[in-house]
């Protein structure tokens, strides 16, 4: 038994990455929000090159970032200064010895609209995977639709990463006019019209969900997956499992995102930002449903961001200030 720990302890990882959400930069005053936290939204530049330093001094250093999304707060585009603060944000990412895959979250949106996010440095989706299999079978990164974010990419033979759009259906960075602004919209009124008996708490406008055709070439990539032998690690800004958050930070369409994921046998482990108090879940399926905590709510005294270890068998997440550290480990047949 001792040996089996000690042996284990002696393992090394396959390899590492970092997880940092919601930093929300803007250059202002700490301020109480109106959900009564405290948000220290200029510390949180502070946050991420702290947090940098240390991914930097790692040996070996974190094999990539997953930025959760909010990298800059909304009160920017108040302030006329978004580009400035995206470029802040942006000089402190370079200095990192590992690149940043970034997901979009909504401040994002209250900043910018998709076709600028598209052009510019938060769109990573040029690192997406587009390798053939052995079997000849081509697997290409990117969904062939535009109008979503979302791509993946394998660091390891045994592991892939698939980074999902969850404001691909929102109200927030489309035009008023644009065929899925109304389409969105459409979503919501119709649930509300056809689910008298559920909760619609979730259905805010700093929420939105993942569209049918995104849901389609998720489920087209889980297949993939599954048949070989890949074991999955989604990301996106909002949480998709009401009982890894604490307040309505909730997929629109988290039912039907769940549905699929849990169809999959690939399928490991969701992390998430949205909900600054953080929070966890392992489903019945095995999935581990990891809500980080958010930089914006950490005092300066602490921090909030993490490195996990991948192993053959499981994951370790080490958590920096409010992230709690955690063994996540892979459910048998997944
Ligand atoms: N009903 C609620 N009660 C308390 N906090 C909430 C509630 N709904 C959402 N939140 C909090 O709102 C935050 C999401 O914030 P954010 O994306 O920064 O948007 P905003 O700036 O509009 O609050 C999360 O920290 C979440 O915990």
């Amino acid at each position: 038994m001792e040996e089996a720990s000690q042996e284990r302890e002696n393992q090394k990882p396959y390899f590492s990455f970092g997880l940092i959400a919601d930093i929300q930069y803007a250059d202002r005053s700490n301020g109480i929000s109106c959900w009564r936290t405290m948000r220290y939204y200029q510390h949180s530049l502070l946050h991420l090159q702290q947090a940098i330093d240390e991914w930097n001094g790692q040996e070996p250093h974190p094999r990539f970032v997953l930025q959760l999304g909010d990298i800059i707060d909304k009160y920017n585009r108040g302030l006329g200064a978004s580009e400035k603060a995206l470029e802040m944000v942006l000089a402190e990412v370079r200095r990192a010895k590992m690149p940043f895959h970034h997901i979009w979250g909504n401040h994002e949106f209250y900043n910018f609209n998709r076709d600028f996010l598209r052009e510019s440095k938060l769109n990573t989706a040029w690192m997406q995977d587009r390798k053939q299999d052995d079997h000849k079978e081509s697997l290409d990164g990117k969904s062939t639709n535009v109008d979503y974010y979302a791509y993946h990419f394998s660091p390891h033979s045994k592991f892939r990463f698939i980074v999902v759009d969850t404001y691909d259906l929102s109200v927030l960075g489309r035009r008023p006019d644009d065929p899925q602004h109304l389409n969105s919209l459409h979503y919501v009124e119709s649930f509300i019209q056809n689910h008298s008996g559920s909760s619609t708490n979730h259905l805010l406008e700093f929420n939105g969900g993942i569209g049918a055709e995104q849901l389609s070439w998720l489920d087209e990539i889980l297949t993939y997956c599954d048949r070989h032998r890949e074991k999955v690690i989604m990301a996106g800004h909002i949480p998709i499992h009401p009982a890894a958050i604490r307040s309505h930070c909730l997929a629109w369409n988290y039912k039907d995102i769940l549905r699929l994921i849990q169809s999959h046998q690939s399928v490991v482990c969701y992390f998430a930002g949205h909900d600054h108090d953080g929070g966890y879940y392992w489903d019945s399926r095995g999935i581990h449903h990891v809500t980080m905590e958010g930089v914006i709510e950490s005092p300066p005294s602490s921090n909030a961001f993490g490195t996990v270890d991948v192993y053959e068998d499981r994951m370790v997440l080490r958590g920096k200030g409010r992230v709690k550290s955690r063994g996540l480990l892979f459910s048998d047949g997944r």
